[in-house]
Parts: C-alpha cells; structure tokens; sequence
C-alpha cells in the first residue's frame, strides 16, 4: 500500500469513528482524498453515513464530497444511510440533493462550458482608450481561433484527471501582426478574476482572435510542440479544464456570431464590429436597425430544452437516439425553445413531438452553455402522463422507456453495448445523475 493509499484508509477510518478532528486534519493535508474509495470501495462519506455520524458527514459535504459515489453494489451514501436507519443522515444527504445541481458555489458542481473564470467587464466595451491599453500590455493573453477552433495543447497525463488539453496563451507581441491582417475578428472576453490576497495592481486582460490565415502557418506561431486546432467538438472541447472551457463557451460564441453576421440582416449592408465585439453595427446610415435597440445587433444565443422524462412509474426514464449517435448511445429528447414559448411548453411539445409522449409537470434543474455555435440547454426533469411511444423518425430513431438499474449500471459502470449515455460534461449526463441522486433507493 502506498501513502495516498494508505491516508485514505486512514481517513474512512476516522469516517466510520465519527473523530471530526482527523477527519478535518487529513483533509486539511490533501483535500483530493476527499472523493477516493478505500480498499472497500466505500467513500468516508459512505462510511460516515454507515457509521450514523452527522457531523462527519457534514463536514464532509461542507468539503465537497461527491454524494452520488457509489459503492460495488451501487449504493450511494444516502442508500447506506437509509438502510441502517440513520434517517437524520439520510435527510441531510436528500436536503443536498434536492436543490439544483448548480444551486451550490462549489465549482465541481458547475456543468462543463458554465465556469466563469473572467470578470466580462462589459462597462469597459465602449472604452477604446481602455482596451487599446489593455491590448498593448505584456500581461496581456491572447486565444487564437482558426475556422472558430481554440488552438491547444496536449497536456502531459500527469497533471491528473480532467484536463487533457489547455489552451494556448500568446502575449500581444505575438499576436500585433495578426491583429492588423483583414481576415482577424478580435474580441474582449475580461480580466481575470482576482482573490483578495493577489494584491498586484491590475488583473490580466484576456483576447480572443479568430484568424482566416493559413491554419498551418498560424501553428507556427508559438513554436510550441504538441499543439492543435481543437476542431472536434464533441471530443478536443470536451478536454480542457472547467475554467478554459468557460472562457471557450464565450469566445466560441461570440466568434462565430462574427463570422455569420458580416452582413446586416435588416438591409444586408455590412456590418462593423464595435463594443470590443459585443455589438455589429449596420454601416448603412439610413438602415432601421440604427434605430432604436435591435437584437440583429447582438450576439445570439439559441435557448434549447432539454429533459430527462420520467415513467409514472417512477422507476424508468425516457431516452432516444439520432441516427448520428454512436452505436447504442442514448440521450435525453432536446429541442428549440419556438417563439412565444415558455421552458415548460417547450418541454411538452417537443417532448410529444418527437417520441408521442404527453407529459404532465415540468422542473428546472440546470443549465449549460453549449457553444456550437451558441445554445443554451436548459436542463429539466418531466413527468409522463402517457407511455405509447411513436418516434419522429425525421429526427429520431429509436426512443424508449430505461429501467432505473439499467441506466445506473450505465452511469456508474461504464455503460454495455445496449446503453450508454453522453459524457460526463454534457447536461444530458447530469440530468441523468441528478435524477438517480434525487430519487436513490436502491
Ligand atoms: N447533449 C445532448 O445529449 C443533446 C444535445 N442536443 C442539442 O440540443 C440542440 C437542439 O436539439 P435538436 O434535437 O437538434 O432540436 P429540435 O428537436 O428542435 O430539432 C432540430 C431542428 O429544429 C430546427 N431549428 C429550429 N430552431 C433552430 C435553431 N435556432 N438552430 C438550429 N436549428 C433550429 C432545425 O430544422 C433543426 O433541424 C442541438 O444543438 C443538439 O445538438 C440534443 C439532444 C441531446
Ligand atoms: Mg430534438
Ligand atoms: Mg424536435
Ligand atoms: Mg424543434
Ligand atoms: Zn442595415
């Protein structure tokens, strides 16, 4: 056993004692233990809660620990501390899982694309004095984006679990001849944000570029190794760290509205970039959008539903598949918000729409931007009134009725050729996970 291994048996075993202090202290040492099973499988949450010790427990959930771990037998702490009677941990464990997933600061909690790790400053947009300084300072960071793909870089495996890529930081002496070529579209993403203690002078300003340059020559640029155009978005997005893929949501964003929207959609004169990228301005004096405030002006953002349903049963939930979707990848029904619409009737028609089931009440529970090119998922739980399922088979095509282990076994084990779901960063995933959180019983 080495000394990770053996400081986490220590701290299940300080767990299942109820000794606050020890568990306090080695938390103190190495807060990644926090969420590691012992030897047993078993978390010290699950220990605490097998063991009735509330304070422990809640010290534990206070440090952030993950209350939907599950044992071998998939059991969550909230399972143990049911079985063996400790209902005042049992509460505790469903009073936390009963507000939105998001509802919490704790960053781990935060749906992959939502982090907000810059300070947008919007009143400094309109401040070209204040941006023409920031562009020009050497603390400065520029992302650079080609066909609105972040340039990145592998990470080596040993900065541990998450992150895979990072993206590439240029200073503004890299970039100033960039910035003058016609194709480049710079945008102001903010200043970092700053803790109490750093008490150095001004944050650093970020910048995001999109260049039509050559994509190769553009590679060049840093003279790193190992860097990439991250141009799949359902993988090299997906492996940057909760942060970056924050910054990544707005840029990617913001950038692709640029590309689209060169024209004016009111007139079709051109356009031309203002507000440090926040607005496009009709260069048509006479056109109607220079009147009053015109959404054309402003970057999009597309509003998107998305639901796990549930059985009446309670003990299944609705999930469908695209023709597009990997082999035995299922995921929650989605679809456009229309105008005129609330999430809820959004939910029932698209739900109806596309599988034939009618569904009763709706609940929020969670968002995530979703950058490409600009969504918003809104993540919701509903609940059947109906079970015939008729797919849409325009859209999707096969949709049914999961049992309750089936789609655990596919969470927590990995998944079989019959199910698997979405990976852990998209809202699909986390709706899923809140809903066996919400209701665990096993
Ligand atoms: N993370 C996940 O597991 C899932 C994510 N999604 C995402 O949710 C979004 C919406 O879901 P869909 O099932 O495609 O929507 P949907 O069910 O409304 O159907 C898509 C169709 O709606 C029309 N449409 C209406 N407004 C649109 C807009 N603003 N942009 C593009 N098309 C529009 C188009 O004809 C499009 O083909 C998509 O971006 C999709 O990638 C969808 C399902 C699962
Ligand atoms: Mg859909
Ligand atoms: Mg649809
Ligand atoms: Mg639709
Ligand atoms: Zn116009």
């Amino acid at each position: 056993m080495n000394v990770l291994e053996e400081t986490v048996e220590r701290l299940g075993d300080a767990a299942s004692r109820g000794d606050v202090a020890a568990v306090r202290s080695l938390l103190a040492r190495s807060a990644s233990l926090l969420n590691r099973p012992g030897t047993s499988g078993w978390t010290a949450l699950m220990l605490a809660a097998r063991n009735g010790h509330f304070t422990v427990a809640e010290t534990l959930l206070s440090h952030g620990a993950d209350r939907l771990a599950v044992n071998r037998s998939s059991q969550t702490a909230y399972d143990i501390a049911k079985f063996w009677g400790h209902t005042h941990i049992s509460h505790l464990l469903v009073q936390t899982d009963d507000r939105p997933f998001l509802a919490t600061s704790d960053p781990s909690q935060e749906t992959y694309f939502s982090a907000e790790p810059l300070d947008r400053l919007s009143e400094r947009r309109s401040d070209e004095a204040w941006q023409q300084d920031k562009q020009n300072r050497p603390d400065s960071v520029f992302l650079l984006f080609s066909k609105l793909s972040p340039l990145v870089r592998s990470l080596q495996p040993s900065t541990g679990p998450g992150a895979q890529t990072s993206l590439c930081r240029f200073s503004s002496s890299l970039v100033k001849e960039l910035l003058l070529k016609p194709g480049s579209v710079l945008i102001f993403l903010g200043v970092e944000r700053r803790r109490p203690s750093q008490t150095s002078s001004e944050p650093p300003a970020w910048f995001a570029i999109n260049s039509t340059e050559d994509p190769e020559v553009l590679l060049q640029l840093g003279g790193e190794k190992d860097v990439f155009w991250a141009r799949r978005p359902n993988r090299d997005l997906l492996n940057l760290s909760q942060d970056e893929a924050g910054i990544v949501a707005q840029a990617r964003a913001v950038l692709a509205w640029h590309s689209r929207y060169t024209f004016c959609p009111t007139c079709g004169s051109s356009t031309r970039l203002e507000e440090a990228g926040y607005k496009r301005t009709c260069t048509n004096a006479s056109c109607c959008s220079l009147l009053g405030v015109h959404n054309t002006s402003y970057p999009r953002v597309d509003p998107v539903v998305i639901m796990l349903v549930l059985h009446p049963d309670g003990e299944q939930c609705l999930l469908g598949r695209k023709k597009i979707f990997p082999t035995g990848m299922f995921s929650c029904l989605a679809g456009f918000i229309e105008p005129g619409e609330c999430l809820e009737s959004a939910v029932r028609r698209e739900v109806e729409e596309e599988s034939g089931v009618k569904v009763g009440s709706v609940r929020y529970v969670a968002c995530q931007p979703w950058p490409v090119p600009s969504s918003l998922m809104m993540g919701c739980l509903a609940v059947a009134l109906s079970t015939h399922i008729k797919v849409d088979e325009n859209e999707i095509e096969e949709a049914r009725w999961f049992p309750r282990q089936q789609v655990i076994d596919a969470l927590f084990k990995g998944g079989s050729p019959a199910l698997f779901l979405p990976p852990q960063q998209t809202i699909a995933h986390q709706l899923v996970k809140h809903w066996i959180g919400c209701t665990s019983n096993l």
